[in-house]
């Protein structure tokens, strides 16, 4: 059962229903998630990777419930969430990326050994030892996406990754995120950045708007939004 399949799924908070009866199944190298703000994007990513359960229908990653099998699911999936702060637990980077590793069943030593190759492989093998607060907002962003990398899970979930970061350092992680084997799925509001996705979801209002290729959906979506724009923006933004 390879990829991420949902099957009428629907998540509901309070009575109130964020995504919608989502029926898919994600099996390309590189999916885009686009969508205004506040239709659902960021929920989809954590109903995908299990931390939250679907309130009706279902969710399998590579065949599993992603939300009950949460070990299995340290081999097969890493979230790469927008604010560094909320995933960094440790206070130095060596004992950051050792975590993950320790999790999935390896040594203290084992786990040592791969984070020191690790960092070397990024020319940060200066970083090992380093208290995380003296790293800038960017610089645990990256430890973040180490750690994932560390555990090498099947597929990557990416929640606007390019969010707040300068032009050279957007380039160095395109280019970076270009050449991971995994498969990733990335939430993106810059339509440019999923224009060379095999697959781009359109969601809006917790459901599906389109769903194709990027030379079909980001037209669509770049002409919605610029007729949107011209209007009151605000105005029929979901609360
Ligand atoms: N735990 C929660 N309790 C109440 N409402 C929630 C909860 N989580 C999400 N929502 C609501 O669900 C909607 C979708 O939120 P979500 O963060 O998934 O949107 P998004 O597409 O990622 O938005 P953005 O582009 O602004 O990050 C929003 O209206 C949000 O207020």
């Amino acid at each position: 059962m390879p990829g991420i399949r949902l099957d009428a799924a629907s998540y509901a908070v309070t009575g109130r229903e964020i995504l919608s009866n989502l029926s898919f199944t994600l099996t390309e190298r590189r999916i885009a998630v686009i969508g205004r703000n506040g239709s659902g994007k960021t929920t989809l990513l954590r109903l995908m990777a299990g931390l939250i359960a679907p309130s009706s229908g279902t969710v399998q990653v590579e065949g599993m419930d992603p939300a009950r099998d949460r070990k299995a699911m340290l081999d097969r999936l890493g979230i790469l969430f927008q604010n560094p702060d909320h995933q960094i637990i440790f206070p130095t980077v060596g004992e950051e990326l050792a975590f993950g590793l320790k999790q999935q069943g390896r040594t203290s030593d084992e786990a040592a050994g791969l984070v020191s190759d690790l960092l070397a492989r990024h020319g940060r093998t200066h970083w090992e030892k380093a208290p995380v607060q003296t790293l800038s907002h960017g610089q645990r962003h990256f430890l973040c996406l180490l750690a994932i990398l560390a555990m090498q899970p099947a597929t990557i979930l990416l929640d606007e990754p390019f969010a707040g970061f300068d032009m050279p350092t957007i380039a160095r992680m395109s280019r970076m995120f270009d050449a991971l084997p995994q498969r990733l799925i990335a939430i993106t509001h810059a339509p440019h950045t999923a224009a060379n996705a095999d697959r781009v979801l359109w969601l809006e209002a917790g459901r599906i708007r389109a769903d194709g290729r990027p030379g079909d959906v980001l037209p669509q979506f770049e002409a919605e939004m610029a007729r949107m724009g011209a209007v009151d923006a605000d105005t029929d933004l979901a609360l």
